[in-house]
């Protein structure tokens, strides 16, 4: 990857003059605790103006802190951080994209967009001024789309529009391209590639390898708060990386499969969950499929094909509007997702902040939420005995936290999300895991330890359905592969049949040769 990309030197002259360097941010010797925690611990650095630098780290290492005191959002404790003023093109010091999405979903795209100009427009400018930024990120979404209607993937691109409306010297974009699909990360590169020629600096933080290789000047690597590695990325390999990342070599990452001969057995059996001829207007279309026992099926896609929506329909939370949902032989209409959950059904939402977290509330509180009135039957809920069972999914997802009763508000995105995914794991009742997006912001090393324990659940005989943007994790987890294209089952893959090439040959509405 690094081999092939071009050198550094010459990207980083964009948009300067050649031999001149203009500094676009210095970052000296800065810091910020939280309480007892070192969030941030002497980072120092700097960045010229139309350099993109990849912040990479492991989840709780301290990029999003860091981030928020580059953007003026939080004050270091000590040090100090200067942006260069705004000259020529570029109209304001610093944009930032956050990894959780700022956009008002009851307003138009045009509304939301509005809302970021300095002057007051008129309905028809402000329209006209969306559609000139959407298309200069050469996205097609319509300006006047409500944005609860979008999928998570378009409104990504709604809140970069948003942030590039007027070109920033410093631009920082916190896992951008988390829930985009290929076409769509292509879109986003282009744009960003657009304004460094255009002198604004860029600061891009993805748990996905590739990507940094593919965009990035230089790479600012954080552990503990700490930055242990800073300079040019075509200088290092992602091992390098990697390595600098976790302080120690990685192993292999996803878990052994599933023997063929036993997802044969199992798709045999009567399936924990099926749809027979299921239709949700406008979403899906007479879809077939069956989620056997002990086995990881994942449902791959571009995004907005009907993936989400039918591990919804599964999860209680959307209603079919035609065909059969049955659990273990048995036909079902779960009223509410709460009905799904007493039928033994488990649900990783994709935005936790909306779907899934109590933000305010303990990371023992948001883990208990789902399975704790079947745990403690009894009735008596002993606070300790609550403790002990979350402090055991804490370590088993290595979850970063200063205690189970810290608010999830406090935890790192990627620790949250571990949370989430973490509470079903308390959960001996649990017959059937849908997982949407589940790792969604989760760095190298903790995407490991939530697939080890995906796994394991497979084996106790969970049937697990994932849905995933990430078609690395579904080739590398998934026992078998359905695919779908506009609302519609396209093919349905073994394990050893699922490659890049077959999946995205159904994903774009091939037939299946299986
Ligand atoms: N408001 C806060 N109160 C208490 N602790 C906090 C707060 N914000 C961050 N922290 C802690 O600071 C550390 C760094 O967190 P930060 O969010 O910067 O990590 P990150 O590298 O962005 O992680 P991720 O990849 O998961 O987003 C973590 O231990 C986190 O729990």
């Amino acid at each position: 990857m690094t081999e092939q990309r071009t050198s550094p030197v010459s990207q980083k002259t964009h948009g300067t003059r050649p031999g001149e360097r203009r500094e676009a941010l210095t970052c000296t010797h800065v810091s910020k605790s939280f309480g007892p925690t070192r969030a941030v611990a002497d980072v120092d650095f700097h960045l010229d103006a139309g350099e993109v630098l990849a912040l990479v780290g492991e989840n709780g290492a301290g990029k999003s802190t860091l981030m928020n005191m580059l953007s003026g959002g939080l004050a270091p404790d000590t040090g100090e951080i200067t942006v260069a003023e705004p000259t020529g093109e570029l109209g304001r010091r610093v944009a930032m994209v956050h990894q959780e999405l700022s956009l008002f979903a009851n307003l138009t795209v045009a509304e939301n967009l509005a809302l970021d100009h300095a002057e007051p427009a008129s309905e028809p400018e402000s329209r006209a001024r969306a559609r000139a930024v959407l298309d200069r990120l050469g996205v097609d979404i319509d300006e006047d789309a409500t944005v609860g209607d979008l999928s998570v993937g378009q409104r990504q691109l709604v809140e970069i529009a948003k942030a590039i409306t007027v070109a920033p010297v410093l631009l920082i974009l916190d896992e951008p391209t988390s829930s985009l699909e290929g076409p769509q990360v292509e879109l986003l590169f282009r744009a960003v590639r657009r304004l460094a020629a255009a002198g604004t600096a860029v600061v891009f933080v993805s748990h996905r390898m590739d990507e940094l290789f593919e965009l990035c000047d230089r790479v600012l690597v954080m552990r503990d708060g700490a930055q242990v590695d800073f300079g040019d990325l075509a200088t290092r390999t992602r091992a390098d990386l990697v390595a600098s990342m976790v302080g120690r070599e990685t192993t292999s990452f996803y878990p052994d499969r599933a023997a063929p001969d036993a997802v044969r057995a199992a798709d045999e059996a009567t399936a924990a969950v099926e749809l027979d001829g299921v239709s949700v207007a406008g979403r899906l279309h007479d879809v077939s499929v069956s989620f056997p026992a002990g086995v990881i099926t994942a449902v791959a896609g571009l995004e907005g094909h009907g993936q989400s929506d039918l591990a919804e329909v599964v999860a209680g939370v959307r209603r079919p509007d035609h065909g059969t949902v049955r659990r273990s032989g048995r036909a079902v209409r779960f009223a509410t997702p709460r009905a799904a959950v007493r039928a033994g059904i488990g649900y990783v939402a994709p935005d936790r902040r909306l779907d899934g977290l109590l933000l305010d509330q303990s990371i023992t509180a948001n883990a208990m939420l789902a399975a704790a009135p079947r745990i403690f039957r009894s009735g008596f809920v002993s606070a300790r005995k609550e403790r002990a069972t979350v402090l055991g999914v804490v370590q088993t997802l290595a979850v970063r936290c200063a205690s189970v009763l810290q608010p999830v508000v406090e935890l790192s995105g990627g620790n949250q999300q571990k949370v989430l995914v973490g509470r079903w794991l308390i959960d001996d009742d649990l017959q059937v895991l849908v997982l949407n997006d589940p790792t969604r912001g989760v760095d190298v090393g903790s995407r490991a330890q939530i697939y080890d324990v995906v796994r394991a659940l497979a084996d106790r005989g969970v049937a697990v359905l994932l849905v995933s943007t990430d078609l690395q994790e579904i080739l590398g987890l998934a026992d078998q592969v359905y695919v779908m294209y506009a609302g519609r089952v396209t093919g349905r893959l073994p394990a050893d049949g699922a490659t890049e090439q077959s999946v995205m040959h159904l994903a774009t509405g091939g037939n299946d040769h299986v």
